[in-house]
């Protein structure tokens, strides 16, 4: 979900960064945990034991593990109004402003998930407001449902529909193998997800596979998309009114509106336009989309360093490989597709609509290409797991907006 934590140290240097990274801090400490870094060790020492051969990834209830226990001391948190509706049964995971938890409706038994928000800090009003106003007004099969919400003065319930499938990366580490068609289901789902938002104006500005959820555990599940508690109502012209004044419109003509401005994401999934403090638009989630694919296709970041610096600067300067495993044996139409999402230039970007028909999407989903994407790759998903994703893998975001209508110079290429 929403925010960062202390770990997005490089970028102090940036006014933005500090005052939201400093705040953040102060909030954990008044909650008197530690809880991001916490999550941080547990998920790296869980995937850290894990071997190539028996991948085993832990569930969300698994990930929560010692707070399973805590169930009732959870169940004392929640307002008698909720528990009087819905049963709470386990701790799903925890979150920078928010705990999920899995829930019984008590007439009808059917199981949810709960997000319990705190919202006394400003930073935590703000990423629920973020995300009550972009699940009030969505609603499509690839996109996480809301199904009611209790709201309180210092916490809010948000109540949705429960996702048991695990996040994409668990997957595809848990079966061992994964195929392009695969990669372009998944893939497909995602942007059917992402176009719908695009279509209402909405931008995610925080897609990463952590993000995305399966309804289920089977292979036919749908895919959600989930966390929006950085998106954004960003462009001009429906007058969509977003939670923070802004104004939306329609994101998904080669006629994009740059209107965003505030610097947020998760920063090995950050478009090089958000680093430079550029306007920017929701082609910033088609370059995530682009890093998603790079990341199921190989296992590994198309942009990865320890140093935030570093990072930052290759994806300014769009420098990604195709170099290794396995990439001689990706499809020429994969690479294709993936150059097509990660060009520096956002206009040259494709949009949601564009991908969802670029020819490898399309190919492979009528074709029967059972080509394993090598183990190889499957490997590093686990240390990318307990990497980027523990280490560094946390949404931060920061700064103002502004409106403009400038667009972004500057294209790029991979080193082939
Ligand atoms: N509808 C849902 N069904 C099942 N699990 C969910 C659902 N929504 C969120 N989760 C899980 O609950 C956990 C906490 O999610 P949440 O969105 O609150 O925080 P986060 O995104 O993990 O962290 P942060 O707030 O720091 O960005 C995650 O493991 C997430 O996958």
């Amino acid at each position: 979900m929403g925010c960062g934590n202390g770990k997005v140290l490089p970028e102090a240097s940036k006014k933005g960064y500090v005052s939201v990274v400093q705040s953040l801090v102060a909030f954990s400490k008044a909650r008197g945990d530690d809880e991001p870094k916490k999550r941080a060790e547990k998920q790296r020492s869980l995937w850290f034991s894990t071997s190539v051969k028996n991948l085993q990834p832990a569930s969300n209830s698994q990930r929560a593990g010692p707070h399973r226990d805590n169930v009732t001391k959870y169940k004392d948190k929640f307002d008698p109004r909720v528990t009087a509706r819905y049963d709470i049964r386990a701790l799903i995971g925890r979150g920078s402003f928010s705990r999920v938890v899995r829930v019984e409706h008590r007439v009808t038994r059917q199981p949810f998930a709960i997000k319990m928000m705190e919202v006394e800090a400003p930073e935590g009003r703000q990423v629920c407001a973020s995300e009550l106003a972009v699940l009030r007004r969505v609603s499509h099969s690839h996109v996480v449902q809301l199904i009611e919400v209790f709201q309180f003065p210092r916490r809010v319930y948000v109540v949705l529909e429960l996702a048991t499938g695990g996040e994409l990366l668990d997957r595809v580490v848990s079966r061992g193998h994964f195929t392009e068609r695969d990669a372009t289901k998944a893939l497909r789902m995602v942007l059917a997800g992402v176009g719908h938002l695009h279509n209402l104006g909405i931008t995610h500005r925080d897609l990463k596979p952590e993000n995305l959820l399966y309804y289920h555990p089977g292979a036919d599940s749908r895919l959600l998309v989930t966390d929006f508690g950085l998106a954004t109502f960003g462009g001009a012209g429906s007058g969509i009114s977003g939670p923070d004044g802004s104004i939306g419109g329609d994101c998904t003509g080669a006629d994009r509106s740059w209107s965003l401005r505030t610097t947020c994401g998760t920063p090995e999934y950050m478009a090089p336009e958000v680093l430079l403090r550029k306007p920017y638009s929701c082609a910033v989630d088609m370059w995530a989309l682009g890093v998603i694919a790079y990341v199921v296709l190989s296992g590994s970041m198309p942009f990865e360093d320890d140093s935030r610096t570093r990072l930052y600067r290759s994806i300014v300067r769009g420098k990604y490989s195709f170099h290794g495993d396995p990439w001689p044996s990706v499809s020429d139409l994969a690479k294709d597709f993936v150059q097509r999402l990660l060009p520096s230039d956002p206009a040259a970007r494709l949009t949601a609509d564009q991908a969802i028909r670029h020819p490898w999407v399309v190919t492979m989903a009528a074709g029967s290409s059972v080509k394993n994407l090598h183990c190889a790759g499957l490997g590093r998903l686990t240390s990318l797991e307990g990497g980027p994703r523990a280490a560094a893998g946390q949404s931060i975001w920061s700064e103002s907006r502004t409106t403009s209508s400038q667009r972004v110079p500057g294209a790029s290429s991979p080193s082939n």
